[in-house]
């Protein structure tokens, strides 16, 4: 195990004040480096001096830097908002990811049945318009039906939700341009009938772009979750999620590693096919709590497709944290 002095003293040799959220896993060191203000060689240059500096300490045997040129984190440990602004809603949570494909909406499903299982009462709105699989995750294939002019959510595994899969034909493409994205999804929160609940999680389309911004920024959420997989790229991005948050002021509760690990069915053996870690990693050092791994299995992934959310153990914690996140 390398000497944590040795290699805070060549981390401050190496970068100032630059670098932050040192971790030392099995011999990997890992940190953030913040590049704000260089430009891509010296980047370049600053990242390839910490690594030799860190690679030269006895007991490392690699070395993971995740750069960003980032603003501040989200306001983390601040109050949530209290109220949300939706009537009869006490709480909205965002659960966002950087990057497509890393179980944003998997997470999202098996969070709100997993606060629901806790006694709450919960709304899932799926917001992923581009992409909505809430009514295959939640095994809900029908339509939603309107009363008194208002939609109707949908109710399954202890919970109601909303979709746009739940409005149009499944096989028919998404193609619709940013601001009509937001309004769909606005419609979707505002001429709804979600009744009385004390959560509404929105699953948010993947990315940082305007539509997520755009969102966040209407939608005033009490706060977001973020998902991420344990590897760098995916961890960049989630990085500029909480980046995102932090710019329209909404509290990031914490960040869930999603496909952590792979346990072999067969010989019990354990692969860290994207890595593992790494989400935690990064929240030590933006400041942005853990709240759990998930494993990569072959059952939720099933149960998934099956529509049958609720089994992952693993999201029981999760969902502790969260609610305590959110004063629920
Ligand atoms: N921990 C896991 N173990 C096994 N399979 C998983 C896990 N998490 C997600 N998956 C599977 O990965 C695929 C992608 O998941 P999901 O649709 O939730 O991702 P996403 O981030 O919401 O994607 P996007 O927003 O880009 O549409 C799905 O087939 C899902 O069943």
């Amino acid at each position: 195990m390398p000497d944590r002095d040795t290699l805070n003293a060549a981390l401050a040799a190496a970068a100032g004040t630059r670098a932050s959220g040192l971790v030392v896993r099995d011999g990997v060191a890992g940190l953030v480096l913040a590049v704000d203000g260089l430009d891509t060689a010296e980047a370049e240059r600053l990242r390839a001096a910490v690594e030799v500096a860190l690679r030269r300490v006895p007991g490392v045997t690699g070395v993971r830097i995740i750069m960003t040129a980032a603003k501040a984190a989200a306001p983390v440990g601040t109050a949530v908002r209290p109220d949300s602004a939706v009537p009869g809603v006490r709480r909205l949570l965002a659960v966002a990811s950087g990057k497509g494909g890393v179980g944003k909406s998997t997470v999202a499903a098996n969070l709100a049945v997993a606060l629901g299982k806790r006694g709450l009462k919960v709304g899932l709105l799926d917001a992923d318009i581009y992409g909505p699989s809430v009514p295959t995750l939640l095994g809900l294939p029908g339509r939603a039906q309107i009363e008194g002019g208002k939609l109707l959510p949908m109710a399954a595994h202890g919970i109601t939700a909303l979709s746009i899969g739940m409005m149009m034909a499944q096989d028919k493409a998404v193609i619709w341009r940013g601001p009509m994205a937001a309004s769909a999804m606005m419609q979707m929160i505002e001429q709804a009938n979600w009744g009385v609940l004390d959560v509404l999680v929105i699953d948010l389309p993947p990315g940082t772009g305007d539509i997520q911004l755009t969102m966040a920024q209407k939608l005033k959420p009490s706060g977001a979750v973020i998902v991420s997989t344990p590897q760098d790229l995916a961890l960049i991005d989630a990085r500029r999620a909480i980046a995102m948050f932090g710019e329209v002021g909404v509290p990031v509760i914490g960040l869930v590693e999603n496909m952590s690990m792979f346990v072999c069915p067969h010989c019990g053996e354990r692969s860290d096919i994207f890595g593992h870690g790494g989400a935690e990693d990064l929240g030590a050092g933006a400041g942005v709590p853990f709240l759990g791994a998930v494993p990569l299995t072959m059952a939720l992934r099933a149960a998934s497709d099956a529509g049958e959310p609720g089994a992952a153990p693993e999201f029981e914690g999760i969902a502790e944290r969260v609610s305590v996140g959110l004063g629920l």
